[in-house]
């Protein structure tokens, strides 16, 4: 009995096959390895540079955190901007199942320039992508990142240093709120150049009596030594 036991195949592991299948389980996936060292670290190194956001936030002065963060101008980085149209291309047809089980009506056309359209004709003109720097002492309060009336559920969070070398502590933290119930917290386990993708305000939980809606949040606790740089990637624009 033994012996055939272990002569069995393994079980199917189907989030390895398909690493988004955690999304409508847990309401975030990881990607592992979605880009490479040299990647992460050209993309850090761009926030020492003088040229190319269109803004730079200091969280403490807004009451988001500590920490700082700067939006990128059109036109992004090429890496940037084939990421966001890769991943929303991708995550399109998740995004419209979980609008159908939300009962909400908005659906999000195939072409990432189709949705930026919509956005930017409804005031919603400017870039959302983002580089974040957090040193020691720095956090990120739980958020949502909404702009506006357009809102993709679904946005990605590319960590582009490396825990325990380039940084202690500053994990990723998401909260579930569910109706009439206490709130639930996940740490998500990132290397560096792995990708977090997660709702951005809501997702559809499946009850006895049909699909409910869950709220969520997203933040990073303290950073406790060292430096920690992320590559933001939300596919609204913004007011
Ligand atoms: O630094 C992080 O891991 C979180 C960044 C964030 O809030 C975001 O990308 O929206
Ligand atoms: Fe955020």
């Amino acid at each position: 009995m033994t012996t055939q036991l272990k002569l069995m195949p393994p079980p199917p592991v189907p989030d390895a096959a398909d690493p988004l299948i955690a999304l409508d389980r847990e309401g975030w996936a990881v990607l592992p390895g979605l880009i490479d060292a040299a990647a992460c670290d050209r993309l850090a190194a761009l926030y020492g540079a003088p040229a190319g956001f269109r803004s730079h936030i200091h969280m403490a002065r807004h009451g988001f955190g500590r920490g700082e963060y700067r939006y990128f101008a059109y036109p992004l980085p090429p890496l940037v901007e084939a990421l966001r149209g890769m991943l929303y291309a991708r995550l399109t047809p998740i995004a419209n199942r979980w609008h159908e089980r939300m009962g909400m009506t908005a659906r999000f056309p195939a072409d990432h320039a189709e949705f930026l359209a919509r956005c930017h004709d409804a005031g919603q003109r400017r870039p959302t992508p983002l580089l974040l720097q957090y040193g020691a002492g720095d956090y990120n309060c739980l958020h949502q990142d909404l702009y506006g009336e357009h809102v993709f559920p679904l946005q990605v969070a590319v960590l582009l240093s490396a825990p325990e070398e380039d940084f202690t502590g500053g994990e990723f933290v998401l909260t579930e709120q569910r109706p009439r119930m206490q709130s639930r917290a996940a740490v998500v386990p990132l290397a560096k150049g792995d990708a977090v993708v997660f709702a951005v305000n809501a997702r559809p939980v499946r009850g006895s009596r049909g699909d409910y809606r869950v709220t969520m949040r997203h933040g990073v606790s303290e950073i406790r030594s060292g430096r920690r740089h992320t590559l933001g990637v939300i596919f609204h624009d913004a007011a």
